[in-house]
């Protein structure tokens, strides 16, 4: 998997070589490079923003760095097979990522996310770019950041780990979090006797089967409490079969 991020704050990028996506850039698993959108500037100035058109607060990112930066990274023909890389676009406006966009964005060959900043970037970006990229506006949640880069990283480290040799072990991608619509159970580990805390006994007890019932009905109980929006989406026979405790 090929990823390409452009961004003014390229060094905002650097938590990528560290840990497990950085072990997997050494191991060629992935191909992560940033490119810095100034050096797609002509100006003295390298400019990249400027006023915007309507009027209103704020800069707004200017169209033709934004051009050059992704005509660079325009697919070669051995891509052309597998279709157009995908330009994702941090944005307020864009749709929420989930794990299961996650999932589909790893099954792609050629990511390239575009980091901006200001209000935004020029809108014809986007329009533009759609003749050599599939364009996908994306937010990272109901919530406003100053750009695109924190969205990128969270992105990248959710696509990266689902590649094949990334995580060590494959099996802790099973039981992934909003995998199966539900939160996560919790989880514990030595001592069982923590500060008068203890962990529930039937974790103790070597019964895979009640252990199983457990996790599934803390999962059901959390989820229920926590995000009722996915319970919602549940058979009444899972909710049935759960013991809530509520
Ligand atoms: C007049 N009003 C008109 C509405 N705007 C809205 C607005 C526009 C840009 C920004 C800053 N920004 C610039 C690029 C960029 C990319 C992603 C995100 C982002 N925020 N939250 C997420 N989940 C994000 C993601 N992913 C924010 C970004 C903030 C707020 C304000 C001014």
């Amino acid at each position: 998997m090929r990823f390409d991020v452009i961004s003014i704050f390229p060094e905002y990028l650097a938590p990528l070589e560290l840990s497990l996506i950085g072990k997997a850039r050494q191991d060629g698993l992935v191909q992560l490079t940033v490119h810095d959108l100034r050096d797609f500037t002509h100006d003295r100035h390298r400019t990249v923003d400027d006023t915007p058109y309507g009027g209103g607060a704020g800069m707004v990112m200017k169209p033709e760095p934004w051009a050059q930066a992704l005509e660079s990274l325009k697919p070669g023909t051995e891509t052309l097979e597998a279709g157009q890389p995908v330009l994702v676009v941090p944005s307020p406006a864009g749709e929420v990522f989930t794990q299961a966009i996650a999932e589909e964005l790893a099954a792609e060959e050629h990511l390239v996310f575009a980091c901006g900043r200001y209000e935004g970037i020029d809108e014809r970006v986007l329009e533009w770019a759609a003749q050599n990229y599939r364009v996908r506006p994306m937010s990272l949640g109901d919530y406003v950041l100053n750009g695109g880069e924190v969205a990128v990283l969270a992105m990248v480290e959710a696509v990266a780990r689902l590649l094949p040799g990334v995580v060590g072990n494959p099996e802790s991608l099973i039981e992934e979090s909003h995998q199966d619509g539900l939160l996560e159970y919790p989880v514990y580990t030595k001592p069982s006797d923590w500060r008068d805390n203890q962990v529930p006994e039937v974790l103790l007890s070597g019964n895979h089967a009640k252990i199983a019932r457990f996790r599934r009905d803390e999962q059901l109980r959390r989820t229920a409490v926590r995000r009722p929006d996915l319970i919602a989406q549940l058979s009444v026979a899972e909710l049935n079969k759960a013991d809530l405790g509520l």
